[in-house]
């Protein structure tokens, strides 16, 4: 349903009754309200209320883009904006009331804060990375997540190839120095990037558009997944991590953070890359064991490092990444040469952030107003063409239930006193998802229909869209 259908529809909705929130309009005229008394199971019986898109509360933190906004706004939302993320006391207050949350990478939606969430539908993680939230607690309580899977991946892939070239050239080194006026002019140790060797561990999205770039500028690219990826260009897929270190000149990280990826180079892994060879990561600060990395450059073994990401990073700009004790390695990593630290900065640019307001604004919308969850992370992707308003009486029945057998057949039975005009469910792991577009309801009937299908055994969250 788009802006315009629900607001013209809701302008019916209150010629109608006065109030957009009524239940009790005429029967024939159709509208869309909701039911929608809180998306987690947990929390049981609140006060049903019906509500219009104006009810909605989005809590936007990070300083989520402007384009996200105008997208809520033009919903007809309510939307309060941060542009840091909050301490977890301040978190748990706010979250309590809203519907949906925008967040990046830095606010983590564990189990502890998302259990305050008691209205909460959907999460939408404006960036590629979801490792910040629970996922499954979430999928448990009916909240569905999504995310931007590559609206910035152009960017990290960019700021890569810079950041190859200005270790390959000691830029950061000569910069620095001369910003304290030193003249000092070297060739020792700097090195074209042409005929170079690129070894990237995890070939999706990122991955795979640096090769393309790399090989553009006339480096051998090599790469190492746990899953086979067909090749772009003229780059490899090598066997192992190894393979890759040993013939790497430049070893770059574009991996999640998994238990599997953490501390994926350490110091066995620098032990067996080539003498002098650089080091970038920009996927996530778990993935490099920095003390290790410190004592690798040390050493010499290791000729330079750009790290865009850090296991413990500040919540909000002015902060210092340093007053943080599990960052011990700082002093000695601040100290070597050749080293480029960016604040995570990969996504960060006008582009990226621009399209990934759009794109995580527009999935959050089609999940509050129509239920489509197709692009979820942790949810079963589900939709239905658009609920038929022209139809009389017509309800979107959303259900959402742990996946046990049985269910199917008592919501069905629930159903059958009405036109089920059209059904889809799937599940994935624990959680199913039911849209069932159902006609010949009585608007009367509705908190009635709500409730029985609230009270069935194994239901997860349910809400009612007309
Ligand atoms: N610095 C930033 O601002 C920034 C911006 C965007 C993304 N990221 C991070 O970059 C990472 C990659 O992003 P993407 O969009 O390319 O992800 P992606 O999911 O498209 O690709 C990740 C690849 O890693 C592979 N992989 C998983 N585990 C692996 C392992 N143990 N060894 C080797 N390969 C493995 C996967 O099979 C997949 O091909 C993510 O962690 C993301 O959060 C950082
Ligand atoms: O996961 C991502 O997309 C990146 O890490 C960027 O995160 P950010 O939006 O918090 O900069």
């Amino acid at each position: 349903m788009s802006a315009e259908q629900i607001s013209n529809t809701f302008q019916k909705a209150m010629n109608i009754s006065g109030s957009p929130n009524a239940v009790s309009t005429s029967p024939t005229q159709s509208y869309l309200s909701q039911y929608f008394p809180g998306g987690n199971q947990q929390k049981t019986s609140k006060a049903l209320k019906p509500f219009s898109t104006g009810d909605i509360k989005i809590l936007l933190l990070e300083n989520v883009n402007l384009t996200a906004i105008n997208i809520f706004k033009n919903q007809g939302y309510q939307v309060e904006f941060y542009k840091s993320s909050l301490p977890e006391d301040e978190l748990i207050e706010k979250i309590k009331d809203v519907h949906a949350i925008g967040i990046r990478s830095k606010t983590k939606l564990t189990e502890k804060i998302l259990q305050h969430a008691k209205n909460l539908v959907v999460i939408g993680c404006f960036c590629i990375g979801t490792n910040q939230v629970d996922l499954e607690y979430a999928a448990k309580s009916g909240i569905s997540v999504f995310n931007s899977p590559f609206s910035n991946s152009r960017s990290v892939a960019e700021l890569v190839i810079a950041e190859i070239i200005t270790l390959a050239r000691q830029l950061g080194d000569r910069s620095i120095e001369l910003h304290t006026g030193t003249w000092n002019k070297v060739s020792s140790k700097c090195w074209e990037i042409r005929g170079k060797t690129l070894g990237i561990v995890g070939y999706g999205h990122i991955g795979s558009q640096l090769s393309v770039l790399a090989e553009a500028m006339g480096m051998n690219v090599i790469y190492y997944d746990v899953v086979m990826i067909m090749a772009l260009g003229n780059s490899k897929q090598v066997d192992t991590l190894d393979e890759l270190l040993s013939k790497s000149d430049f070893v770059t990280l574009h991996v999640p953070a998994t238990s599997e990826t953490a501390n994926l180079l350490s110091a066995p892994q620098f032990a067996a890359m080539k003498d002098g060879a650089y080091v970038i990561n920009a996927s996530r600060g778990t993935v490099v064991d920095i003390a290790a990395l410190v004592q690798a450059m040390k050493s010499g073994k290791i000729a330079g490092a750009a790290l865009d990401v850090y296991p413990n990073e500040p919540a909000k700009n002015g902060e210092n990444l340093f007053n943080n004790d599990l960052n011990s390695w700082a002093e000695e990593l601040t100290s070597l040469r050749n080293v480029i630290l960016t604040p995570h900065i990969g996504g960060s640019t006008e582009e990226a952030q621009s399209s990934i307001g759009v794109e995580v604004a527009s999935s959050l919308t089609k999940y509050i107003n129509e239920g489509s969850s197709i692009g979820a992370v942790n949810f079963p992707e589900v939709s239905l063409r658009d609920l038929d308003l022209d139809q009389e009486n017509s309800v979107r029945v959303l259900y959402i239930h742990q996946n046990v057998p049985g269910v199917l057949k008592t919501v069905n039975n629930i159903l059958s006193n009405h036109n089920i005009e059209k059904q889809f469910t799937d599940s994935r792991g624990d959680v199913a998802y039911l849209m069932a577009d159902i006609s010949q309801v009585d608007l009367a009937d509705i908190k009635s229909l709500y409730e029985q299908l609230e009270q069935t055994p194994y239901k997860i969250a349910t809400r009612l869209l007309y």
